[in-house]
């Protein structure tokens, strides 16, 4: 498949999650995995599998299955994870601190290179090596570093205003953790990891 061909959303909230079993994989030394196998682990249809993979080519093979590193491979390159990433993070708090010291991520090259705060009593500060900056800064580092990607982690109340500094300073996708919607106008993507929602989601299915 071509990059610039579109994948489709539920696909593209797929392959992260093959990427990790995948990788599991890789870390026990499993070298070929069939799509069957895949499902299992993943809850996912087989079929579904199956079909996801083949649009990007033919590296299945019949009756042996997936060869697990080429398939690794393959989805870094078509989630642009074969270069480093660069991401911005705004709200150095509690839930700030705990994602910029959780380094997981760095192996699928993703990596947090700048922090921001308003508050001038955090500012000068480092977390995980990096030092908090005031927000005046944000639209130069953001540009100096190819910084392309945000996380929000401020209070809720201060999130459109944030995220509206970020789209501004040319950042093409957020990941808001703050409960509430980020309208903007532009061709940016927005995310929600909404803990809160999910949980009352959740509460839907106690019995
Ligand atoms: N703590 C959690 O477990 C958790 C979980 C899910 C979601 N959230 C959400 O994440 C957000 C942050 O939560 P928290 O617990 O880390 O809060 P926090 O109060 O500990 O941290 C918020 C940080 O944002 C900074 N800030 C405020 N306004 C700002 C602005 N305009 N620009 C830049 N920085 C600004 C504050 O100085 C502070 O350092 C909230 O919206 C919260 O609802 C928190």
């Amino acid at each position: 498949m071509a990059k610039s061909e579109k994948i489709s959303e539920a696909v593209v909230r797929r392959l992260p999650i093959y990427l990790r079993y995948l990788s599991y994989l890789q870390q026990v030394g499993v070298t070929t995995v069939s799509s069957q196998q895949m499902g299992k682990n993943l809850d996912i249809n087989p079929a579904q599998i199956r079909k996801d993979l083949a649009a990007f080519g033919d590296f299945g093979k019949k009756g042996i299955g997936y060869d697990v590193n080429y398939l690794v491979e393959k989805i870094r390159q078509i989630l642009k994870l074969d270069q480093e990433i660069r991401v911005a993070l705004v709200g150095a708090g509690h839930l700030g601190h705990a994602i910029s010291n959780y380094n997981a991520f760095l192996k699928d090259q993703i990596r947090i290179a700048a922090i921001f705060d308003s508050d001038p009593a955090k500012q000068g500060k480092q977390i995980a090596g990096i030092t908090i900056q005031p927000l005046e800064e944000l639209k130069e580092t953001v540009k100096e570093r190819h910084i392309r990607l945000a996380i929000i982690t401020v209070p809720a109340a201060a999130a459109q205003s944030v995220a509206d500094l970020l789209i501004e300073a040319g950042i093409e996708g957020i990941l808001n953790f703050a409960p509430t919607t980020i309208r903007t106008e532009k061709e940016v993507r927005i995310h929600y990891a909404d803990v809160t929602s999910s949980l009352q989601s959740l509460a839907y299915y106690l019995t």
